[in-house]
């Protein structure tokens, strides 16, 4: 497994299997390393987009980032290659599919308390790891997380992600909804923009969709610079005693990630069987 971050690989070296899903700048395909057999997941992203999005440097930043990282709830990069057209990222494969997909097939399009805990859990272990490596993912949302074996947590898509603390220039693209008042109002920004995102997705775990979402764009970027969070009746007390000590919009206020872990309606809740 060594040679595996220095070795050279080609398309040649895999068979090329099923679909797993198509993002913005290209499509993910499940594949097996011939020799190995070892299933991986390919995600296979055009030179042209990258270069006319301008954002090569992105890519090379979370390249360089998901080689250093190693953590049970963080998806895998086992390392990449290209052709003169095409950038392959090798991936580690994540059998439970994309975790919105589950969410949206729940009762309610919501987890109940035990599932949602052991979801915060597992995404605040996770981002504790990344902090501790001076990482910030800034991009923590539905859509950027995985199910590995046993409903297990993987964030995935590194493509936002910095050294703390930074001042984005990108402008931001696709939904508002998990970004804090900070990032949105273009102003520095630090590894508490991630708690945050913890936040929002505490609760559209347990409501079924984030708390700040509007019908545009405009009315979302004042939701979250100003709505008070609304809670509908059948979220407990214990939850919404964490998420609201989350959602603060001074970021020195939010909970820090260990005290969310150690929040007693995650202890409660993340060791009870789902
Ligand atoms: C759907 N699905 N189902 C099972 C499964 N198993 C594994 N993976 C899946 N999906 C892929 C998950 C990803 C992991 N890392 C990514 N990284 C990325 O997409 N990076 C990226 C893209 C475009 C532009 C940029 C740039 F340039 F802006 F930086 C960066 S995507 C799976």
């Amino acid at each position: 497994a060594s040679q595996s971050s220095s070795k050279r690989w080609t398309l040649e070296n895999f068979d090329i299997g099923r679909g797993l899903g198509k993002g913005k700048f290209g499509q993910v395909y499940l594949a097996r390393e011939k020799s190995s057999r070892f299933v991986v997941a390919i995600k296979v992203l055009f030179k042209n987009q990258i270069k006319e999005a301008k954002v090569d440097h992105q890519l090379r930043r979370e390249i360089e980032i998901q080689s250093h990282l190693r953590h049970p709830n963080i998806l895998r990069m086992f390392g990449y290659f290209h052709d003169d057209a095409r950038v392959y990222l090798i991936l580690e494969y994540a059998p439970g599919g994309e975790l919105y997909r589950l969410m949206k097939k729940q009762p309610n399009q919501r987890f109940d308390e035990p599932m949602a805990a052991k979801l915060i859990a597992q995404l605040t272990d996770a981002l504790i790891y990344c902090h501790s490596k001076n990482v910030i993912h800034r991009d923590i949302k539905p859509e950027n997380l995985l199910l590995g074996a046993g409903n297990s947590l993987k964030i995935a898509d590194f493509g936002w992600s910095v050294h703390a603390p930074s001042s984005r220039r990108d402008t931001v693209c696709g939904t508002l909804d998990y970004l804090p008042p900070e990032m949105i109002a273009g102003q520095t920004h630090d590894e508490k923009v991630d708690i945050w995102s913890v936040g929002i997705l505490s609760y559209e775990f347990l409501v079924g969709k984030p708390p700040f979402e509007a019908k545009d764009y405009d009315a979302t970027y004042s939701n979250i610079l100003q709505a008070p969070v609304r809670f509908p009746s059948h979220v407990s007390d214990g939850a919404k005693d964490l998420i609201i000590k989350i959602l603060q919009r001074k970021p020195n206020r939010r909970l820090p990630l260990a005290d969310i872990l150690a929040h007693e309606w995650v202890v409660k809740f993340s060791k009870e069987a789902s």
